[in-house]
């Protein structure tokens, strides 16, 4: 089979760590190999008492859980896990070229073809998701890798959940990227998903997200502002934006999730044939 290890119980002793990857708000991630079959994974480490203290235990099992099943191209590979008395630490797949938080501070803003790229990565692992009844509900690009060939790989599932019930709306991460019905606490579906590509995709190619607010004197009053944009879906398109680019941003912020474009119709739109090499 392909290199994935079997699942097995892992001790630190069976990595050697190369140098730090980053520091998050729940722990750090390290560049490692796995000494026996000399594997590069990610090695995210965190603490069980902050863990504890922060009450991430449940949201913790299911990310794991959700992530360790799952097996595409677009969404980074978590191989396993293991704990020490203090530290849990989940092994993932390396994404050679960091977080495309990163890239898009460095290069401001991409191109509309290299938004139309990762947006076509998105629906297919999307699409992958969707089908096996996971919402992800945290797309931004805090929480999207790159992998050795610029492909995109979706991280961090802290906020996915299986969608055997729809979920009452529980609050998560900044606010810029939620639609309606979550600020609202509403019930919502796997549509989040969509309204999220649709901000990932104006922030892309604005480089930000379109109901921020940044002047605001206090994160209140901004979050503030930002909710009623959200609630009165507030688009305002830079004249350097395309009128494909747009049209498809605002067929994916609609303010009612059962108007929103659907996946399989993400890919035929003129945004998206016009922007991608011929597959
Ligand atoms: C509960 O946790 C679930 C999994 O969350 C993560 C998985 C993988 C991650 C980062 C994850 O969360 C954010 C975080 O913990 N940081 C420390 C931020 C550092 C950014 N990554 C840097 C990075 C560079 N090449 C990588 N290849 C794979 N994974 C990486 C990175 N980071």
């Amino acid at each position: 089979g392909d290199k994935q290890p079997d699942i097995k119980h892992w001790t630190l002793e069976d990595f050697e760590v190369a140098r730090d990857l980053g520091k998050g708000n729940f722990g750090s991630v390290f560049l490692a190999r796995e000494k026996s079959r000399k594997l590069i994974v990610a090695l995210k480490v965190m603490y069980k008492q902050q863990i504890k203290d922060m009450g991430i235990q449940k949201q913790l099992e299911r990310e794991i859980n959700i992530q360790g099943h799952l097996r595409h191209p677009n969404i980074l590979g978590l191989y396993g896990y293991f704990h020490d008395d203090k530290r849990i630490f989940i092994i993932l797949e390396y994404a050679a070229n960091g977080a495309l938080y990163d890239e898009l501070r460095k290069r401001i803003r991409f191109t509309e073809e290299e938004a139309a790229k990762y947006i076509a990565q998105m629906v297919d692992a999307l699409g992958y998701l969707h089908s096996n009844q996971v919402i992800h509900r945290d797309i931004k690009p805090e929480n999207l890798m790159l992998g050795r060939n610029g492909e995109i790989k979706i991280g961090d599932f802290g906020w996915s959940v299986r969608t055997e019930r729809l979920k009452r709306g529980t609050l998560c991460g900044t606010l810029d990227y939620l639609p309606p019905e979550m600020v609202e606490g509403r019930v919502h579906d796997k549509n989040v998903d969509i309204w999220s590509l649709g901000i990932l995709l104006y922030e892309l190619i604005v480089g930000s997200p379109p109901f921020e607010e940044k002047q605001a004197e206090n994160d209140d009053v901004s979050s503030a502002i930002t909710y009623e944009r959200i609630r009165n879906v507030e688009l305002h398109f830079p004249k350097y934006v395309s009128k494909d680019a747009a049209d498809l941003i605002s067929k994916l912020l609609k303010y009612n999730s059962g108007d929103r474009l659907p996946l399989r119709n993400i890919m035929h739109h003129p945004f998206i044939v016009k922007n991608l090499p011929e597959t």
